[in-house]
């Protein structure tokens, strides 16, 4: 075997879940609802109905899945908390049941050798706190500083490694800008409130988490390169303007301590004049930043709302089922751009995969899902790459351990290595799964 990819020792191979994707159960045990909750069981707002009351089951099968992981050799694991598990009126009371959960679940993942990394919030607001304003109350940041306290007490020290949030680009762009996601708001006066409030929010729980924490905690942001469509100057700014909407505009203020200037243009009358001693809180010192990375967008000058920049269609590319080009050039360009930008913060690749049309589990318990693995070779080797570039990459999550509740898209695109028969909740390792944990076993050099 090859040296050609050779990872750097202690390089975690894991992959990543959220918990109302997988957890089901979500009101067992004392737990709250969460805005999700409310919007899969609000009629016409997810695909075919489907909601996360079941889910992969995973509240109760996860003894059965953390013996998957350790059978699938992964040395780390991403998910997340369900924080009206632990606090169901989001702030005050804890359900102990909640947190008993999370810390079983972590000593099984440390028992088995697996790496816990701990997103807190993965967009499942207790719907009690959406009642009082959810993101759009700068309140928020108190709420959830005070969430980040309780996980940090309970289970800092088997937990070593922890992200306060996943994406802040998809949960004000999708909950509060275009409305395909919870709560549902489509709103480009509140967009601005919700994405500056979740940056406040993230600010304050790592001040809490460092005022009790002793390990590592850092922030999760999706990045989506844009690449201009011509030369021509309306696709050159066009590209420019979604490249600060969506890549620049949770990085600059948590990094760099303020936003870039197109925010204003984009938003118009709706950006407000922010108060200077918010980005001292946003701005806190991060042990990592977590990058998930999915696909590229060929950018051009459009009518859109509003950006006023769109995509175009790659005639020769290959497409996921969520209409995704693939192009794993982008997530070396991705990398090393965080790194030119950014400075040389430690990085981890917290999520990266694709939904593929899978067959079904054929006789003897195979599911050939070859696209998949063509897939994760090729953007392991565009990490691979980036490494060789010198960014201090340290790990590697594949975007999905089971298949599981695409949001909106209720259970229509499955992401696995694991496939999941929704029904019986069988699990069968695809062979997608088959080959990660090869690529594991051979710490890359498989590739
Ligand atoms: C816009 O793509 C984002 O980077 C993105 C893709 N994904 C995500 N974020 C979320 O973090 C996951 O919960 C999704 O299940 C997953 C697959 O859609």
């Amino acid at each position: 075997m090859t040296d050609a990819f050779a990872f750097p020792d202690g390089f975690l191979w894991g992959a990543a879940t959220a918990a109302h994707q997988i957890e089901g159960s979500p009101l067992a045990d004392g737990a709250g609802p969460s805005i999700w909750t409310r919007f899969a069981h609000t009629p016409g707002l997810t695909h075919n109905g489907d909601t996360g009351d079941v889910a992969c089951d995973h509240y109760r099968r996860w003894k059965d899945d953390v013996r998957l992981m350790r059978e699938l050799g992964l040395t780390a694991y991403r998910f997340s908390v369900s924080w009206s598990r632990v606090l169901p009126e989001g702030t005050g009371r804890v359900n102990p049941a909640g947190l008993d959960f999370y810390s079983r679940l972590v000593d099984a993942l440390l028992e088995a050798g697996i790496e816990p990394l701990l997103t807190l919030y993965h967009w499942d607001l207790p719907a009690a706190l959406d009642d009082r304003g959810g993101w759009l109350n700068r309140d928020c940041a108190g709420w959830f500083a005070e969430y980040a306290t309780v996980m940090a007490k309970a289970l800092d020290g088997r937990v070593r490694k922890w992200v306060t949030l996943n994406e802040p680009w998809v949960i004000t762009d999708g909950g509060y800008l275009h409305g395909a996601l919870a709560p549902g708001h489509r709103n480009k006066y509140e967009a601005p409130i919700a994405s500056h409030n979740l940056m406040r929010a993230h600010g304050a729980a790592v001040q809490a988490y460092r005022a009790v924490g002793r390990h590592e905690i850092g922030l999760v942001v999706n990045i989506e390169p844009k690449y201009p469509a011509s030369d021509a100057p309306e696709d050159q700014t066009a590209t420019r303007r979604a490249h600060a909407y969506m890549n620049e505009q949770y990085l600059h203020p948590a990094l760099l301590g303020h936003y870039p200037p197109e925010l204003r243009e984009i938003f118009g009358d709706a950006w407000p004049d922010w108060p200077a001693e918010d980005f001292a809180l946003i701005r806190q010192p991060l042990d990592f930043l977590g990058i998930n990375y999915y696909t590229r967008n060929v950018t051009r000058a459009d009518g859109s709302w509003p950006l006023k920049a769109g995509a175009v269609k790659q005639p020769s590319a290959t497409y996921t089922e969520t209409g995704w080009e693939v192009f794993p050039q982008g997530l070396t360009d991705t990398l090393l751009w965080v790194r030119r930008t950014y400075g040389d913060i430690p990085l981890y690749v917290t999520e990266n995969g694709a939904a593929f049309f899978d067959p079904p589990v054929a006789e003897g318990g195979r599911v050939r899902d070859p696209l998949r693995i063509d897939y994760l070779r090729r953007h392991l080797r565009a990490v691979h790459e980036a490494i060789r570039a010198g960014c201090d990459i340290r790990g590697y999550m594949v975007w999905s351990l089971l298949d599981n509740l695409e949001w909106s898209l209720g259970y229509s695109k499955r992401f696995g290595i694991v496939h999941v028969n929704y029904a019986t909740q069988q699990r069968t390792v695809k062979d997608s799964g088959r080959w990660y944990a090869n690529v594991v076993r051979s710490h890359g050099r498989a590739l």
